[in-house]
């Protein structure tokens, strides 16, 4: 059992406050993920979670218990790092091994225990190398195993994966979610990647400049951010937004053309935006007739992914709108294109950037 309370947690570096005022409760054998852009302060938020930096307001609660004022080693978490951090002049089983030795655990059972974390991350080749022989991929499953053998009660991952290549990063992405499977323990991961976060979360918590904007399951915060920051952060490629006013009252798109069918009462008065997902947009024929808005654009980029092409089209007044299209779409950058939009497909965003309705059915037209 590790639940984890964090209750009104503050904290400055050099009188900066780089958390500010953060109540997020983790629940046990949970997998949550904080994302957020570079310097938001997430791995911050996690070093005072392992407390390796001290609270300077607020509070941690593990189990019922306030661990705000223990010494990192008394709360038994483990921390996996971005750089591995392992003892170069130690071997893979030394580095496993390691913290139990400190802690004077009987041998017969620190040698048990690397065994069976050997086993689970496929280690036992590799036991009696020094970490400068090993690759990067295994340097990280290293670091893993040195933090299962100590039976945390969570683990912390910072980064885990950034060094790895992109091949790499996908194979570990499968093997932390098998692992989480598995040990059926509660896990706290540092990310940038929101496609990490996407696919090993059950709870997702995006943070932009040391405040949480958005707690949600990954599919959750997909489909309804709650605000631009939150939209525009998840979803690869990127929504595109379109900045909507109303001067007679009618709401008109940047480049003049009416806006009908907007889904009320959703509709703010005034100025607001249009956010859209990429698979909520569609190529159209010049003479499609079809739901929504029809936008003439030229084709600035087109991006072949195989089973799928993501079209990037630029609207005069409107500025680039990208849409994913199927595998075989043939036109190539240059070609006069046309885009469908169809207003009860997408997200609106008041004067503010937050959002005050989503599309009811936001699968694939
Ligand atoms: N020891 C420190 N002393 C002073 N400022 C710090 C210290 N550690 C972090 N900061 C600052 O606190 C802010 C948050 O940093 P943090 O490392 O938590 O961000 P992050 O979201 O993890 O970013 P990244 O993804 O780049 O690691 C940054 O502005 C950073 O410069």
């Amino acid at each position: 059992m590790a639940r984890l309370e964090i209750r009104s947690l503050h904290k400055y570096f050099d009188g900066t406050e780089v958390i500010k005022g953060v109540d997020l409760t983790v629940e046990d054998r949970e997998f949550c993920v904080f994302l957020g852009p570079s310097g938001c302060g997430k791995s911050t938020l996690l070093r005072l979670i392992a407390g390796l930096e001290d609270a300077d307001e607020g509070s941690l609660v593990l189990d019922g218990q306030d661990i705000t004022e223990w010494p990192a080693v008394k709360r038994n978490l483990a921390m996996v790092f971005q750089s591995y951090a392992l003892y170069p002049h130690m071997t893979v089983r030394e580095n496993m091994s390691f913290a139990l030795k400190l802690a004077k655990a009987d041998p017969a059972v620190i040698a048990s225990k690397v065994a069976h974390a050997a086993k689970t991350l496929a280690l036992e080749p590799l036991l009696e190398r020094k970490p400068a022989q090993l690759s990067g991929g295994q340097r990280q499953r290293v670091a893993i195993g040195r933090a299962i053998v100590r039976e945390p009660r969570i683990f912390l991952f910072d980064e885990p994966l950034s060094n790895l290549d992109a091949a790499l990063r996908g194979q570990m992405r499968l093997e932390i979610a098998r692992l989480h499977q598995e040990l059926a323990a509660t896990m706290i991961y540092v990310t940038h990647d929101q496609v990490e976060a996407m696919t090993l979360a059950d709870k997702v918590v995006v943070f932009n400049e040391g405040r949480i904007e958005q707690i949600g399951s990954p599919l959750e915060l997909y489909r309804r951010p709650v605000n631009r920051f939150v939209a525009s952060f998840l979803g690869v490629p990127r929504m595109s937004f379109l900045d909507v006013t109303a001067p007679n009252g009618a709401p008109q798109l940047a480049n003049g053309q009416a806006l009908e069918l907007l889904p009320e009462p959703a509709m703010p008065a005034g100025a607001f935006a249009l956010g859209v997902r990429p698979e909520q947009l569609a190529l159209c024929e010049p003479a499609d007739h079809g739901k929504g808005v029809k936008l003439a654009g030229r084709l600035a980029v087109v991006e072949r992914l195989g089973s799928d092409t993501c079209a990037y089209v630029q609207v005069a007044g409107l500025g680039t709108l990208t849409v994913r299209t199927h595998g075989e779409y043939a036109e190539r950058a240059g070609a006069d294109v046309c885009v469908r939009l169809d207003p009860s497909r997408c997200h609106v965003f008041n004067a503010k950037g937050v959002a005050v309705s989503h599309p009811m059915n936001p699968e694939v037209h």
